[in-house]
């Protein structure tokens, strides 16, 4: 049922019901009087330390890049310390370090024990084990200070230090330079590895007998998947100035009698024709949907009919927005420039768009390290 509202316009009645909630949420009598009811103060109170947690969100970011930046991890690896031994281990004056370490402890990163030494926390034990996580965390510096004028960014952002971070993005003719190349390319393996893993947990290969990974930068995937499945060949696809590293590791991991490399810019050559599946690991949300459709279109004309192809990366919730999805990769592609964080509908769209069918959404067991989209060439 529809009402009119004092502009004239019509307001559903859910549109009527949500202006009253909102009115009486955010009212200061009704937060008063909740917090003196059982069942609504306790939803009040989880409510305001929800709040409080967004509102110190920042602190607790530069906490865990401190925490990083100090080696914490390392100087405690062994046994738990006192404040005085980490303050001379990292140069901090103690005072001051002792501040950290209660927020580390705070944050689950440290634990302060009964003798007033510090020891890791769960999640800080747990952090150099996720490979290229410290090293993530580190580069954020880059988009903390986009990030640091919030107003100017979501309404114009067209001078980000990230965008530079990541040059290859801009590069239509596939020319980077080698050593720009190197430091990407490192940070994309290390964490390339998590993305392997849960994208591996969630495929089965055991039909395909060529994988073209396009964007496959330093062949960490491929190489995943060459040990999973010891049938498959392997061709990866990326710039020329970032194959060199895929073809050692290849030799390394003793794939290289089925694994092989071409070297290109997918704005500009078409894609290699050798391979039943192609892949396309975190390398969609760094473009333009007009960049997105001429590469799958380039990928569904390489593929023979019946063909695969699976696009994994870290996706928006789309209609169910999730934090990792809208609250940290939407914003990240927003500062890169060119790109954006999708969600799986929306490449679902784009892959029907480009001749894709059988287009289907893989759960993946954790999405904020990867999304999964499936689809097949008829
Ligand atoms: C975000 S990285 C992902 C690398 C790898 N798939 C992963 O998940 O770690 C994007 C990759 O796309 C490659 N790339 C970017 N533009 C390209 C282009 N025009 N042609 C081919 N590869 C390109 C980059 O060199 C880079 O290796």
């Amino acid at each position: 049922m529809a009402l009119a509202d004092p502009q004239g316009t019509r307001k559903s009645l859910k549109d009527r019901f949500y202006a009253w909630r909102t009115a009486l949420v955010g009212s200061r009598a009704f937060q008063q009087k909740a917090a003196r009811l059982p069942i609504a103060a306790s939803i009040a109170r989880k409510d305001g330390e929800a709040l409080f947690d967004l509102v110190a969100g920042f602190a607790h970011s530069q906490i865990l890049m401190a925490f990083v930046e100090f080696d914490l991890p390392d100087h405690l690896r062994v046994q738990p310390r006192t404040l005085a031994d980490l303050a001379s281990r990292t140069g901090v004056p103690e005072p001051r370090m002792k501040v950290l370490a209660q927020g580390a402890a705070a944050l689950g990163l440290m634990t302060r024990q009964s003798d007033g030494r510090y020891a890791l926390g769960r999640l800080g034990a747990a952090l150099p084990g996720i490979p290229g996580l410290s090293q993530m965390i580190r580069h954020h510096d880059v988009l903390y200070r986009d990030l640091s004028d919030p107003v100017a960014f979501f309404r114009d952002g067209s001078d980000t230090e990230l965008a530079g971070f990541w040059p290859y993005v801009f590069g239509a003719s596939g020319d980077v330079d080698q050593d720009v190349a190197a430091t990407y390319s490192e940070l994309m393996a290390d964490s390339q590895t998590l993305v392997a893993e849960e994208a591996l947990a969630h495929l089965d290969l055991s039909d395909t007998r060529t994988l073209l990974d396009v964007g496959g930068g330093t062949g960490v995937f491929l190489a995943a998947a060459g040990q999973a499945y010891p049938h498959l060949n392997l061709h990866l696809f990326d710039l020329p100035a970032v194959i060199a590293p895929a073809a050692a590791r290849f030799e390394r991991e003793g794939l290289s009698d089925r694994a092989d490399t071409t070297g290109g810019s997918f704005r500009t050559d078409a894609l290699p024709i050798c391979a039943d599946t192609i892949s396309l690991v975190r390398v969609l949300y760094d473009h333009a949907d007009e960049t997105v459709a001429m590469l799958l279109t380039k990928a569904h004309a390489a593929l023979p009919s019946g063909g695969r192809i699976i696009v994994a990366e870290p996706m928006s919730g789309g209609g169910t927005p999730t934090r990792p999805g809208d609250a940290y990769f939407g914003p990240y592609c927003m500062a890169m420039r060119t790109g954006k964080a999708r969600s799986a509908n929306e490449i679902s769209g784009l892959l029907a768009q480009a001749g894709f069918r059988d287009v289907k959404t893989v759960k993946t067991g954790r999405p904020f390290v990867t999304g999964m989209v499936c689809a097949c060439k008829a």
